[in-house]
């Protein structure tokens, strides 16, 4: 399982990203299958290229950054013939920052493909599915995973972990975008949860691709070690227990590759991060993660903001 010579130097997928990522393509209608839905740079001037995501808005950021002027106004902007966008936008510095508001945010919806093709309906059907159930606020929203499958692509990934899966839907993103011989662990303790992500897994035909691992993440991350499968993955997302980041990332590290890409969610904790009044254990946690990430020469990083709250807003626009 373990190839060696994949921990001791950059992968052709690290310089390839870091010579087409710089900045990243924000929305490319020419390029049709890989389209970033927001725009990040990877910097690589280290061996191993790692990824780095956030998942809160710029403007929580805004709210608690004292360097940031207050929001200037309102505007109103026509951007095709029958949609018209609401922008709040603001200042940092002499930059302009255009707040996602709901209605930005719908229209970012409109491009995800989610509805459109077949073969990602099934993320859909799940979903709809855990709309209701308690914690369904927790799934990564459909540009997200989006996003996670199109990193997958241009990696060219085969072996992937995916730390905190909930009812699967970022995990089956990932999942139908692998290749036949793809390989994802999927690392959850909830076993109630689990059993909604097994059946999705099933109905789309990428069992056979999924080991899911019911337990504690850092159990399985350790095990796999001892199974003496360090730097054979090529891809991490990580979205389980908060105050753990630290831990799984030091984990990883040894499990992924070099060249090969660690995503974190969650690192803007919703905005709480950048509030010094804010002093809760895991937004403490967070906070010190990412000021070690900041300074850790082993791995280039790249934060990037992705807003999530669609779940409370519009899921509508996504049908
Ligand atoms: C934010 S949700 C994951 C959402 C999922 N990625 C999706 O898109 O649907 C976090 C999940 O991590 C699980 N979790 C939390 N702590 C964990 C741990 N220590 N080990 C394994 N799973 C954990 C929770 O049970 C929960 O289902």
């Amino acid at each position: 399982m373990t190839n060696p010579n994949r921990c001791s130097y950059p992968s052709m997928a690290s310089s390839l990203l870091y010579r087409s990522a710089n900045p990243v393509v924000t929305f490319c209608p020419f390029i049709s299958r890989y389209i970033l839905s927001q725009s990040s740079v990877v910097l690589s001037r280290y061996k191993n290229l790692r990824f780095y995501s956030a998942t809160s808005t710029i403007t929580a950021v805004q709210r608690y950054d004292g360097r940031v002027r207050a929001s200037k106004s309102e505007q109103l902007r026509s951007c095709c013939a029958d949609t018209v966008v609401i922008a709040k936008d603001d200042k940092y510095g002499n930059k302009q920052i255009i707040s996602v508001t709901p209605h930005l945010y719908g229209y970012m919806l409109t491009n995800v493909r989610e509805p459109e093709e077949p073969v990602f309906q099934i993320l859909r059907e799940l979903r709809e599915e855990t709309a209701n159930m308690r914690g369904s606020q927790m799934q990564v929203s459909p540009d997200q995973a989006q996003l996670l499958a199109m990193l997958v692509q241009i990696l060219g990934a085969e072996r992937c972990i995916e730390l905190g899966v909930y009812t699967g839907y970022s995990s089956l993103a990932i999942a139908l975008v692998l290749p036949e011989s793809g390989h994802l662990v999927a690392c959850e303790r909830d076993a109630e949860s689990l059993e909604i992500a097994k059946k999705y897994y099933e109905r789309a035909g990428v069992s056979n691709k999924v080991d899911v691992k019911h337990g504690l993440a850092v159990d399985t991350l350790k095990s796999l070690i001892l199974n003496e499968e360090a730097c054979s993955y090529d891809f991490a997302f990580v979205d389980a227990e908060k105050r753990m980041y630290h831990e799984y990332f030091e984990l990883l590290l040894q499990l992924v590759r070099v060249g090969g890409l660690i995503v974190i969610d969650n690192v803007l904790w919703h905005g709480k991060v950048a509030n010094p009044l804010v002093n809760d254990p895991k937004t403490v946690s967070i906070r010190n993660f990412n000021r070690s990430i900041m300074e850790d020469k082993r791995v280039s990083i790249s934060m990037v903001s992705t807003y999530r709250r669609w779940h409370d807003n519009m899921p509508q626009k996504v049908k």
